[in-house]
């Protein structure tokens, strides 16, 4: 009943949901989250197993030992009990029943389960050690992969989407490493052990009770694919809502001062309500495999009895063979059982690794191959040929884009909003790769050379300026990792923002919270700024980075950007067109294309868009 009421509910529900994403598609429907819909993939099992490779040294030999034991004991006790009762509690042959013989078979099995429970509580922690291993070092390398993966990728995806991927998904890879896998070799060696005795013991009765096996092997493989299913829509149910987690948490100050909480929390419940009836039919699908193996088994076990005690009847077997039976079958049962969670786990493993692996296979857009050369100590002469660039294609964000600019020299990039500003100096920090065009620095076309060499000497600046959790200290240092305190604070005293720095609780060393929200945006500005000059670079590129700062700080900062800027070549964006005054060349951009170009006062004498733009400004001061 449970299921139709779930399944029904959570219809009604995701008809509703889908009703309201067609009203707000953007909310809901996330590229990467389709079901995709694949066979097993044996290969995509190899790949994951390939994780275990590392510890095969130290997994062979206790796996051995381990199978043996564990194997060799299960097997052998049903059999030996066996013994007992036909030789000595109810002897076949006429003899007396041996009381001794009894002692000698009860202590040796007590003796067997002794080293079955050491040899498991052994296979379950070194499993769940060599399981967190692996998981470790399959998160180390998913984490690794996305760092080199481009913007274009983060274009696509919201980082929720990502983060599940790095926890939830191979956080659910864990059961199949610290159980699984191991046990499905136990499991299928302990089912052909069984199989072989029963046929030993007695053919026609191990035929019998293994008649419902092909049943339940057909119907558990018709339910496979449902399962599958269920389980990726969990998944993905899941992405949803952390990605959604996360985008409500990053604007929880537009939340509140909009005062849209309850708006926000009906949207999320509907998430969570659904997330939950997927998962609930998910489980519930799940659960459906222990239920056939216990009618199955049920059945198996009333097959043992009638045609067992008719075979005892006309002496064609004991009554210690009937109980080995009873024994092996009852074993029989539970390994099946098991395999049918392994293949649950499996299942869910397949999902996820997917995932990862969909992730995994991304490849940088931005690249660089064997023969990419280190880009050698640059001057700074920089020089885009014929750029044209497209986020989408078919839709040019900018057109035909040259300039040369010599080393040293400072320019200015206005233009509306939208007009292709930050695209220009994406390209020139290779973020993306030209559509068609090139991007060349001291004559090297930068997609020629190591993408490190080329980062390391440009210094970016932007509006919103990252601050990670730790020191200011730290913060700063991220510009150049050997910098000495002493060289921290001269970068820090040369762009003014050792003065706010002192006052604060523990100078230097207060440890800003992440993304520096205890600190103004104007301070934080300026820790970019002393990042900046302590990393050093030839090209530096400051996008709106004086935005923020006041028009006080902002005269201070005047001089210390002629510090900053010296010797090196820059761009800068900046709205507030004061501060560009002093660039050697402003390129004015409208949509995509250069308007116009020159120094201030050749661009003021041209009365072109600069003019206007400058004019604009005037007036609204
Ligand atoms: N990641 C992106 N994906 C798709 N289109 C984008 C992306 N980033 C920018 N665009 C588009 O490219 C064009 C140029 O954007 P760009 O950010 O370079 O403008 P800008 O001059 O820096 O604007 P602003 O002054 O507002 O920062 C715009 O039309 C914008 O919508």
């Amino acid at each position: 009943m449970r299921t139709t009421t779930a399944a029904s509910t959570s219809q009604h529900e995701s008809e509703a949901i889908a009703r309201e994403a067609q009203k707000n598609p953007s909310r809901f429907v996330y590229p990467d989250d389709e079901l995709i819909e694949k066979p097993f993939n044996w290969a995509q099992m190899r790949r994951l197993f390939a994780y275990m490779r590392p510890y095969k040294r130290q997994l062979l030999p206790a796996l051995i030992v381990l199978i043996i034991v564990d194997t060799l004991t299960k097997l052998s006790i049903p059999f030996l009990i066996s013994y007992a009762i036909d030789s000595a509690i109810a002897p076949s042959n006429g003899m007396d029943p041996s009381l001794r013989m009894l002692y000698i078979v009860a202590g040796t099995v007590l003796g067997l389960y002794i080293v079955q429970w050491a040899a498991n509580t052994y296979r379950i922690k070194f499993m769940s050690m060599i399981g967190q291993r692996i998981i470790y070092d399959l998160r180390a390398d998913l984490f690794k992969h996305i760092q080199t993966l481009s913007f274009r990728f983060y274009d696509k995806r919201p980082a929720g989407s990502v983060l599940v991927r790095i926890t939830n998904d191979v956080n659910s890879l864990q059961d199949l490493f610290t159980n699984g896998a191991i046990n499905v070799l136990v499991d299928l060696l302990q089912l052909a052990g069984i199989v072989i005795i029963l046929m030993f013991l007695n053919v026609k009765l191990a035929i019998a009770v293994m008649i419902t096996v092909p049943i339940m092997f057909v119907v558990s493989t018709r339910l496979r694919r449902h399962i599958r299913m269920a389980w990726q829509d969990v998944r993905i149910k899941q992405s949803r809502i952390n990605s959604h987690l996360n985008e409500a948490i990053q604007g929880m100050r537009v939340t509140q001062a909009y005062a849209q909480e309850q708006e926000n929390m009906k949207f999320f419940d509907k998430m969570n309500r659904i997330n939950k009836a997927s998962f609930d039919r998910a489980s519930m699908m799940n659960q459906t495999f222990s239920p056939i193996i216990e009618v199955t088994s049920a059945i198996g076990g009333f097959i043992l009895f009638w045609y067992g005690s008719h075979l005892i009847q006309v002496g064609a077997i004991t009554v210690g063979i009937l109980f080995a039976f009873a024994q092996y079958v009852g074993n029989f049962w539970e390994p099946i059982n098991r395999l049918g969670t392994m293949y649950s786990q499996m299942l869910i493993a397949m999902a996820s690794s997917e995932r990862i692996f969909e992730f995994m296979d991304e490849k940088p857009n931005v690249d660089e191959n064997k023969e990419s050369k280190q880009l050698p100590v640059v001057k700074g002469d920089i020089q885009l040929d014929n750029v044209v660039f497209e986020y989408e294609a078919g839709r040019p964000a900018i057109r035909n884009i040259s300039f040369d600019v010599e080393a040293g020299q400072s320019i200015a990039l206005v233009g509306h909003t939208g007009s292709g500003k930050t695209t220009i100096i994406s390209l020139i920090s290779r973020f993306y790769d030209p559509t068609e065009g090139r991007v060349l620095v001291d004559g090297h076309d930068i997609r020629e050379v190591q993408l490190n060499s080329l980062r390391t000497q440009i210094g970016i600046v932007m509006q919103d300026t990252f601050i990670f959790s730790g020191t200011i200290r730290d913060n700063i240092r991220f510009g150049r990792l050997d910098a000495t305190d002493e060289e921290v604070e001269a970068a820090a005293r040369s762009v003014h923002a050792h003065e706010f720095i002192e006052k604060l609780p523990m100078g230097y060393d207060t440890e800003v919270q992440e993304r520096g929200s205890a600190l103004s945006m104007g301070q934080r500005q300026l820790l970019s700024f002393a990042r900046a000059l302590l990393a050093d670079p030839r090209i530096l590129i400051l996008d709106e980075a004086t935005a923020s700062i006041d028009t006080d700080t902002e005269i201070k900062i005047q001089h210390a950007l002629k510090t900053l800027l010296k010797g090196r070549t820059s761009f800068i964006i900046a709205h507030r067109l004061s501060t560009i005054r002093d660039c050697d060349r402003i390129i004015v951009l409208n949509q995509g294309v250069i308007q116009e170009q020159g120094s201030h006062d050749q661009l003021m004498d041209k009365q072109g868009t600069y003019y206007g733009l400058v004019a604009a400004q005037f007036k609204y001061m």
